[in-house]
Order: C-alpha cells, then structure tokens, then sequence
C-alpha cells in the first residue's frame, strides 16, 4: 500500500440508485479510463462512452470525466465515472479496475488526505467537509459549510499574521537597538494589537460551547421519577415507538436517544430510568445511567404528573424546565404547581409549548451570519494554548528576544490548527472520520 498508488472508490451512497459514481485519483487515472473506455475524453467535460473490460465486454455506459492535476479535488490527476447504480453494474467496473496494475481501494478518507497533503485544503476545510457530509440540519449545515469554504481558516490566518508581524518587528527592533534613530516605542502598537488579539480568540473561545451545539445537538436530557411520563413524551416527540412505555414504574432502565429537528437545529433528546431509590439492582444501574447523562446535559426536562418535583441537588445544577405531565387527567387545574409548562402527550396540550421552551434554549444566531464558531476539541485546546503564549509574551520582563520565542510558540499553536505545523500524528484520527470515497 502507497501513498502513490491510484486509488478508486464507490463515491456515491448506498446501491442500487439511479447512478453511481466511481472516483478515481493518481497517477494512472487517465490511463484506467483509457482502457476502459477506448479514449480520454476532453478535460472537465462529461462524455458518454462504453466501458469495456479487457476482454472487451461491455459493462456498461457512463458518463465520464477527468480532471487533470493539479487544479483536481485532490491535486492529482482525478477521473470520474457516472455510471448505472445497480449493484451488478458496479460491483463489475469496480473489479475491473481492480485488474488494473497500481490501482487498489480507497481507504477511509484517502481522497481528502491526498487534498490535504497535495494543499487543496488545510485540516479546518477537512473537518468541515466531513461535517458537511454528515450534516442532518439547516444550522449542522451552515456551520459545516463556514469551515469547509475556507472561512474559519481565514480567520486563523489573519491572527498567524498578526503574530507574524508582531514578530518581525520585536526582531527590527532587537537588530537595531544599539542604533539611536530608531524610536524605542516600536513595540507599543504591535503590544497593543497582542492585547486585542488576545481578546479575540478568548471570545472566540467563548463560543465553543455554541459551536459544539450546533455541531454535535442541544443535549436534552427527560428526568423524573417512574412513571412520569417520560418514554411517552420521547415517543410523542420522535413520532415513533422507540421506547417501551407501560403502565408499570421503573419500565425503563437504558438511556435511549433521538435526534430531533427543532428550527434548523440538532436536539438530542435523552429518555432515562426514572428516579427513586430502589434495591433493584437493574433499576439502580439505570439510575446511575440517569446520573451520567444529566451530567452533561444542556438542558433537563423534570416531569411530573403531580407537581411533586425530585429534588436535584448534588445531581444537577444546570438549566431546568419543570414540566407537568398527563394534564388530561387533572380534573382542577392546580395553579400554583411550579410547573414550566403543562402537557398531554394523550391530548397533545401544551406540546408545541414545551418544543418553544426548549427553542429557547438554542443558540440565538442571527439569519445569514457566518458561523465561523470552533467546533472541536482539537481547536479549542490549540487555541487556548496560543492565547496563552500571547499572554506570556506580553507579561514576559526578561528581555524582548523572550517575548518573541513566546510569540513564536502561539502562532504554532494557531498552525496546527489549520495543519501547517506538524500534525503528522493526528492525521490518522481526523481522516478516519470520512467513509470511504470522501
Ligand atoms: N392519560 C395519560 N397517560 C399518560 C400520559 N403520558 C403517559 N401516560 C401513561 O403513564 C404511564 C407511564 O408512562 P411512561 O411513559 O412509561 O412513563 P415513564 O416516566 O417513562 O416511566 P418509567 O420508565 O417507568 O420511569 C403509561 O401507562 C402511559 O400510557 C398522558 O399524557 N396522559
Ligand atoms: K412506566
Ligand atoms: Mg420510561
């Protein structure tokens, strides 16, 4: 296996479809089209030809292009084949280039790799293609595309510059010290633009949280003691029997999730075994299950369906919405029950309440913005330590070639998270991320 070799995949989704498409990138691409379909076609323009196997059967007619590198999607020569997407079809053209000397499978990710390494993206594009392509909603989309367009990386470039230039000048300023007509103050702009660099990745930073929610969902969790009502609402809101709801408490032991589409944004909704001490043994691992997930929840739901709220203290001190359950049964309305919200899942009352409440929980992004938001942990730990370097360099009072070094130091920082400085190591984590054919 190498790095050289012409690599080939099924970059389409499942078969059978109405057209497959095979991708081809390496060296010997327009070679493989040649022998399979007779010719190369012109460059960048799709044509119809016949493919034929070496012993000139037919296996099919495609529409076929190539792109020559290194203006290609991964700098080498690329080629692509549009073909029927019956399982047959593909399986017989995919074997067919597999007869071919120096061609082999794709791995995982290997198409993106070959772009990162041959610089048609850096690793911030990379993430966000793979995001793009799992993304499920309008926001997961909007944010994946930012990244993927180069918009987050330009932002990282524009801070490497700045300490780029900050650098450059301390050195100005070091080389010509002994020389009187140069003004001692050289470095005060430049310590002032540390400063406010400083600040704007410490608010940058800051909207991890936001960048992580919109990427990963708002987390969700449904609490509160057996028979509240709670599967009943997790199916209520995912129209489907996902989990088990009978009129027995304690019927749910294993924390089940949905993801639910709420204004363009991902919720993961948790459903968990309900609280109460028990000496069942099941039922407690549950509880401890119950535990776990509300410990990193955005936002819990307690239900009850007689306002008499479990108390979470030492459990969970986060944002809380008190929900009244099963309102259909409740002959007198009970005013002062503490309730958030009141619903039935029985009824339907009160449900696109509950869904507002929780709406409101969301990020509040402005329509049309960039989502330029870190998203990762990755990003979040480079840039922290950047940030950090700027400050020490700005505190250091041993000398100005010591606050270079540390200015240095942060601009590397802010390098691996585009991938410029050696990140040889993570390459293999962040490239597993992609199917096959990405
Ligand atoms: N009338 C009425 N019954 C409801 C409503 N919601 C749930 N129930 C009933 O309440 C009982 C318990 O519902 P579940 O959804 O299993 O409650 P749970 O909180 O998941 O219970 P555990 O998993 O045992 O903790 C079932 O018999 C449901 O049919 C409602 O809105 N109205
Ligand atoms: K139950
Ligand atoms: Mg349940």
């Amino acid at each position: 296996m190498s790095a050289t070799d012409t690599i080939f995949a099924l970059s389409s989704g499942g078969l059978p479809s109405g057209v497959a498409v095979i991708r081809l990138s390496g060296a010997r691409s327009l070679q493989a089209v040649e022998e399979l379909c007779g010719r190369i076609p012109p460059v960048r323009r799709a044509s119809l030809l016949s493919i034929r196997n070496r012993n000139g059967n037919k296996l099919d007619e495609g529409l076929i292009l190539v792109f020559p590198g290194p203006n290609s999607f991964t700098g080498e020569d690329c080629a692509e084949l549009q073909i029927h997407g019956g399982r047959a079809t593909v399986k017989a053209v995919l074997a067919a280039l597999e007869s071919m000397e120096g061609l082999r499978p794709a791995e995982a990710g290997e198409f993106s790799r070959r772009a990162f390494l041959n610089g048609r993206m850096d690793l911030v594009e990379v993430e966000g293609l793979a995001d793009l392509i799992a993304a499920e909603t309008e926001m997961q989309r909007r944010l994946a595309a930012e990244h993927a367009s180069g918009g987050l990386s330009l932002l990282y470039e524009s801070w490497a510059k700045r300490l780029t230039h900050a650098r450059a000048m301390i050195e100005a300023e070091l080389d010509f010290a002994d020389e009187d007509d140069v003004p001692g103050s050289v470095a005060s702009s430049i310590w002032r633009d540390m400063h406010a660099l400083e600040q704007e990745i410490l608010n940058h930073v800051a909207d991890a949280r936001t960048g992580e929610i919109v990427r990963d969902g708002l987390k969700v969790v449904i609490a509160g003691p057996p028979n509240a009502g709670k599967s009943s609402l997790l199916n209520h809101l995912a129209k489907r029997d996902v989990a088990i709801v009978t009129d027995i408490p304690g019927t749910t032991r294993d924390v089940l999730h949905v993801d639910l589409d709420l204004s363009g944004f991902a919720v993961r909704l948790y459903d968990t075994a309900g609280l109460r001490a028990t000496e069942d043994i099941v039922e407690r691992e549950g509880i401890r299950r119950t535990h776990l997930s509300m410990s990193d929840a955005h936002l819990l739901l307690l239900l009850s369906e007689d306002a008499q709220w479990t108390s979470l203290d030492g459990i969970y001190d986060g944002q809380t919405l008190r929900v009244r359950t099963k309102s259909d049964q409740v002959k007198t309305p009970w005013p002062e029950d503490g309730a958030d919200v009141t619903i039935s899942v029985k009824s339907g009352d009160g449900v696109s309440d509950l869904l507002d409440a929780i709406g409101r929980h969301l990020p509040n992004l402005e329509a049309g913005s960039a989502l330029a938001l870190p998203t990762r942990q990755r990003h979040i730990l480079n840039l922290s330590t950047a940030r950090e370097n700027i400050r020490r360099a700005i505190e250091a009072t041993n000398g100005l070639d010591i606050q270079a070094e540390y200015l240095r130091l942060a601009g590397q920082s802010l390098g691996r998270v585009t991938g410029r400085v050696d990140v040889e190591n993570l390459l293999d984590v962040i490239f597993s991320e992609f199917c096959i054919g990405k």
